[in-house]
C-alpha cells in the first residue's frame, strides 16, 4: 500500500532545546493514525513540519509525495488541517465560511455551489445554513470544520485535537465522519488526548519527550504492555 506520509529522523529544534528528536514513521493512504503524546511532547511541532508551515532542523520527510524542505507549497495544496484553536469564522454564516474556505482551496465557483448544497443536505444544516457559526454549539461547528477541511479532496486531512471540548456523542459522531472519509481513501492524520479515540486509530504512535517511544495498532499496543486500554498504554509509556 502507497504511503503518503514518509519521516526519516525528522528533527526540529529551538536553540539548544530539541522538540522534535529524530522522529522515523510511515503512515498509509486511507489510514487513520493516530499522533498522541502527553502535552508539550512535541505533537504540534512534528505537525507543523509535516504540512509545510515549519522548516525541520535535519531529517527528511515526504508528505502527498512532496518534500517538506523544498516543496512546501505542493503540500498545503494536497492536504486539508483543522485546529481546535482555529476552525472558522464565528462571524460568518455556515454558508459564507464554505464559500469563503472553498475560494482559499481554489474551487470554482460552480464546484463551491455544489460541494456546499452537498454538505448542507450531509450534516443536516439546512436550518442554520444561513445563521452566523458564532451561534452554534462547539461540536456542530468541529464537524463544519472538518467537511471545510475536506473540501479540495486533500489526499491527507491533518486534525490537531479535533474533538477537544466536545462531548462524548459529538465526539462520536465525529469520528463516524472520520471513518467515512478513510473510507474513501483520505489519510487521517489525527492527534487527541481521548483514549477512547486512540482505540478507533488504525495504528497510534506515542510521543514522549520528542521521540517516538511506540507505534503499532491499538491491539498489539495493549498486547506489549501488557493492559487492558490504549489509558494504560498512555499511562504506561507517557507518564513513565
Ligand atoms: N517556537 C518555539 N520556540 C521554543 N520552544 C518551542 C517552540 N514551539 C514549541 N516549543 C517547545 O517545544 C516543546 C513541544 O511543544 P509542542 O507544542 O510541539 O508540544 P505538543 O506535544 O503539541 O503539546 P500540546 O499537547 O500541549 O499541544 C514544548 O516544550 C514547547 O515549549
Amino acid at each position: 500500500m502507497e504511503n503518503v506520509i514518509e519521516a526519516n529522523n525528522l528533527t526540529k529544534s529551538f536553540g539548544a532545546f530539541t522538540a522534535v528528536n529524530a522522529i522515523s514513521f510511515h503512515v498509509k493512504k486511507g489510514e487513520i493514525f493516530g499522533f498522541l503524546g502527553a502535552n508539550g511532547a512535541g505533537k504540534t511541532t512534528a505537525m507543523k513540519m509535516l504540512i509545510g508551515i515549519s522548516t525541520p532542523s535535519s531529517g527528511a520527510a515526504t508528505v502527498a509525495g512532496f518534500d517538506v524542505f523544498t516543496e512546501a507549497e505542493s503540500i498545503k495544496r494536497n492536504i486539508g488541517y483543522m485546529s481546535q484553536k482555529f476552525a472558522l469564522y464565528d462571524d460568518l454564516t455556515v454558508k459564507e465560511n464554505i464559500t469563503f474556505f472553498g475560494g482559499i482551496y481554489g474551487l470554482t465557483r460552480a464546484a463551491i455551489k455544489e460541494k456546499t448544497q452537498v454538505l448542507i443536505d450531509e450534516l443536516n444544516l439546512e436550518n442554520v445554513a444561513n445563521q452566523h457559526v458564532g451561534s452554534l454549539p462547539l461540536g456542530w461547528k468541529q464537524k463544519i470544520s472538518f467537511s471545510v477541511a475536506l473540501l479540495h479532496n486533500p489526499k491527507i486531512v491533518f486534525l490537531d485535537e479535533p474533538t477537544g471540548g466536545v462531548d462524548p456523542i459529538t465526539r462520536r459522531q465525529f469520528w463516524e465522519m472520520i471513518y467515512k472519509a478513510a473510507h474513501q481513501g483520505t489519510t487521517i492524520f489525527v492527534t487527541t488526548h481521548y483514549m477512547d479515540e486512540a482505540e478507533y486509530c488504525d495504528r497510534v504512535s506515542i510521543m514522549v519527550n520528542g521521540k517516538i517511544e511506540a507505534l503499532d495498532t491499538p491491539k498489539n499496543l495493549k498486547r506489549t504492555y501488557e493492559v487492558d486500554s490504549m489509558n494504560d498504554v498512555f499511562l504506561k509509556l507517557a507518564r513513565g
